[in-house]
């Protein structure tokens, strides 16, 4: 089962598109999505936008390089489990405009490459 805690959980909400019929605010999915141990969370509507996504793909990726790819980093997967210990985890939707996960990946890589040169 360990290898499963390893592994960069995204939670996704679609139709976002179809307001009148929205079943789950941002704010319930938002907090769902620290409750269950998702590192981010995204609001899309594919039939507005294939491009939200590939943002979401190139998110998970982006994740799973930090996450695997640099080591130093891994010892932070654990804090990022507790969102309210870590300031890289605030949450916010997809419908912002930017994706908070590349905010997050962006911060995390200028961490990593201040330190590690
Ligand atoms: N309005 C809207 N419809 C969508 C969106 N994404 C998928 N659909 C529609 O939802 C229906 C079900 O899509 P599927 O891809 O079959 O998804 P599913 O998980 O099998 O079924 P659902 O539980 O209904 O989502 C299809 O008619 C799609 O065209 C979206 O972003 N907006």
């Amino acid at each position: 089962m360990d290898c499963f805690n390893d592994v960069p959980v995204v939670l996704v909400g679609n139709k976002t598109d179809q307001l009148g019929d929205r079943m789950i605010s941002t704010e319930d999915g938002t907090r769902r999505c620290r409750e269950i141990g998702c590192l981010c969370f995204h609001e899309i509507s594919i039939r507005e936008s294939i491009e939200q996504v590939w943002t979401v793909f190139k998110d998970v990726y982006h994740l799973w390089k930090i996450h695997y790819k640099m080591p130093k980093l891994k010892r932070s997967s654990t804090e990022i489990q507790s969102p309210d210990s870590h300031p890289l985890l605030s949450f916010s939707s997809f419908s912002n405009g930017k994706s908070i996960i590349s905010v997050m990946s962006d911060m995390i890589l200028k961490d990593v490459k201040g330190s590690a040169l």
